[in-house]
């Protein structure tokens, strides 16, 4: 009976799994394009929580044509006003980052068929929670990536070219230019450009950058990709420590897990090459960030590029901000407009799928 009034599979496509790769771009793309038509009722048979205030309309609008909405108000998001509205809901669009754990989990209660989260990062769910009672999980990934990727070239670029050092220069009245050797940065053609984690965000990085006639994209991941996107991209699965040696500019585009957090430490750094310029645009905990100081401190590598820090907000105090060779943003990677209304699409979609009983848009296990 539930799937009668909202099934989705007409709109879009039964069994269709999340986006993998730029291959599968242009069918997420028609989707979202498509909106979602489904059938009026009168009755809304489903609560759904909305957990945060500032959730695109494009998404409220898909909810509310079948769903009773409750809202939270509060940013950042007071725990207990969401402790209290979560109480009895059918559904949840988890729009924030605060924890999604057994606490929240218990508040909710046995009814609690499906979630969402608008991230592509699930770092902050208790997962083994999550599966413990069976209940649907999705996330957003894919939509996300062409932003990501987009502020990844940029950040590539600024520290390699050392824009925020040059900034500095202008500001402290040290525009020495007449020095034929003043403030020369790294090429990015022909150089060699290392993936740690590999997913759409990574392929859309390189994919970028094909066009800046690099020499060679070289890769770390548990799991091959498939040999076409290899060709395409002109990429090569390495173990660690050879990614570490031969990328002149190291991009971290993982999830962060317990087998990720701090892998970019000390030892690390020491195996790259003095002219490496690192990127995070995935989660600040895979670096070590005392590590990643005393390595940019030393010029033991050459500059680092961060959109996302540890912990984030990061304090005006913190030592890394001391640094000329840094370039590090608050954590923006997927804050266009566009991108944010289609997280929203996507994260209302797989909350009426999982409440109907179907398999997510893009499920997060
Ligand atoms: O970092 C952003 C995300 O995981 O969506």
């Amino acid at each position: 009976m539930l799937n009668r009034f909202i099934s989705l599979s007409p709109l879009i496509g039964k069994g269709s799994r999340g986006f993998q790769g730029p291959a599968l771009l242009s069918k997420r793309q028609s989707l979202l394009k498509s909106g979602a038509k489904n059938k009026t009722m009168s009755a809304k048979p489903f609560k759904v929580l909305i957990t945060h205030p500032e959730v695109p309309q494009s998404g409220i609008d898909l909810l509310k044509e079948n769903c009773e909405l409750v809202r939270v108000e509060s940013v950042p998001t007071n725990r207990a006003e969401l402790l209290q509205k979560i109480r009895g809901v059918d559904g949840i669009l988890w729009g924030g980052h605060e924890a999604l754990n057994a606490e929240a989990l218990d508040a909710a209660g046995p009814q609690l068929k499906s979630i969402s989260t608008m991230s592509a990062g699930i770092d902050y769910v208790d997962l083994d929670e999550v599966k413990r009672r069976k209940i649907p999980l999705g996330h957003t990934p894919t939509v996300l990536d062409n932003a990501v990727a987009d502020l990844a070239v940029g950040l590539l670029i600024a520290a390699g070219r050392r824009f925020h050092e040059g900034r500095k220069k202008i500001e402290t009245d040290k525009w020495e230019n007449y020095h034929l050797n003043w403030m020369l940065g790294q090429d990015v053609r022909d150089s060699v450009v290392g993936f740690y984690g590999f997913g759409g965000i990574g392929q859309a990085i390189a994919k970028r950058l094909s066009g800046f006639d690099i020499d060679q994209v070289l890769y770390t991941t548990r799991r091959r990709v498939a040999k076409d996107i290899e060709k395409e991209l002109n990429a090569k699965k390495v173990e660690f420590d050879e990614l570490l040696a031969k990328s002149d500019f190291l991009v971290i585009a993982a999830p962060l897990t317990a087998a990720t957090q701090g892998v970019f430490n000390a030892t690390a750094f020491n195996k790259m090459q003095k002219t490496a310029v690192l990127i995070n645009i995935a989660r600040g905990k895979i670096v070590n960030q005392n590590d990643l100081y005393d390595a940019l401190k030393s010029n033991r590598i050459f500059a680092a590029g961060l959109d996302v820090v540890d912990p984030e907000s990061l304090p005006p105090t913190s030592k890394l901000l001391t640094l000329d060779n840094i370039i590090i943003l608050p954590h923006i990677g997927s804050a266009t407009n566009r991108t944010r209304s289609d997280m929203a699409t996507i994260a209302a979609h797989n909350v009426l799928r999982g409440l109907a009983g179907e398999r997510m848009l893009s499920p997060a296990y």
